[in-house]
């Protein structure tokens, strides 16, 4: 579904990524490791739109996209939750839904039903500001959110950071259910690594920009990818 091949991206003159390739199959959770700073939200950036590789190629659905704008992107399939707090803390969690809808010029109430529907937790909260959320609950809004463009492919930049643990098995859960029930092709960053080998069906580990290794769920049980990620 999505195919990233050879892709480089600078920041001016410092370079972030090079030479990535990375394969997400239609209906399967890839997850890209890879200490801080390594290049992972670049490359979710990069793979949005939101920044332009000097070099390769991104393919969607097998379109090249490489210089679609990220509007078209989102409206071709792809949804982005970006690492942090990311909706209004003002308002409330039903007006940040509504806002959402709006923006993505959808007259679609069911959608937001059915992203209630993957995080139930909210309902009770739909009066709340989300700025009165807790980190957990928060993630939960911004996935939430993500999910009324109906997207068929959605980025994930660490859910899990700043969450508490028993909230960490809930947005698992909702992952997990996103993935396998309703279907959703899913590209996660995430340092926690039991999250991922839960979760995921192929992963990447990125060092300094570049992939140094790529394999499937079994081998991040491997003592030498544990070593890659620990810091
Ligand atoms: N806007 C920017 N301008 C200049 N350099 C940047 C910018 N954003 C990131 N970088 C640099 O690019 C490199 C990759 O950063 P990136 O945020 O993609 O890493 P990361 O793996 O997502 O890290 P983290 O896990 O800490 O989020 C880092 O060296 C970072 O300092």
């Amino acid at each position: 579904m999505l195919s990233v091949s050879g892709v480089d991206v600078a920041y001016g003159r410092a370079r972030a990524l090079s030479g990535v390739d990375l394969e997400v199959p239609a209906g399967s959770l890839v997850c890209v490791m890879g200490r801080n700073g390594v290049g992972k939200t670049t490359l979710l950036r990069t793979i949005m739109g939101a920044l332009r590789p000097t070099a390769g190629r991104i393919s969607f659905d097998g379109r090249d996209v490489t210089r679609v704008p990220t509007h078209r992107r989102v409206r071709a399939g792809m949804a982005y939750v970006p690492q942090g707090h990311v909706s209004f803390p003002r308002l409330t969690v039903r007006e940040n839904l509504q806002v959402t809808l709006e923006a993505a010029r959808r007259r679609d109430a069911a959608a937001v039903g059915e992203a209630l529907d993957v995080f139930p937790a909210l309902r009770g909260l739909l009066r709340r500001p989300a700025g009165f959320l807790s980190g957990g609950q928060r993630q939960q809004l911004a996935i939430a959110r993500a999910l009324l463009t109906r997207p068929r492919l959605l980025l994930l930049d660490e859910p899990t950071e700043g969450v508490q643990p028993s909230v960490i098995d809930e947005i698992e859960a909702a992952v997990a259910r996103l993935h396998r029930e309703v279907g959703l092709t899913v590209l996660l960053v995430e340092q926690y690594l039991d999250f991922a080998v839960r979760l995921a069906d192929g992963f990447v580990v990125l060092e300094a920009g570049e992939v140094v290794h790529a394999g499937t769920a079994d081998d991040l049980r491997d003592e030498e990818v544990r070593r890659m990620l620990a810091v």
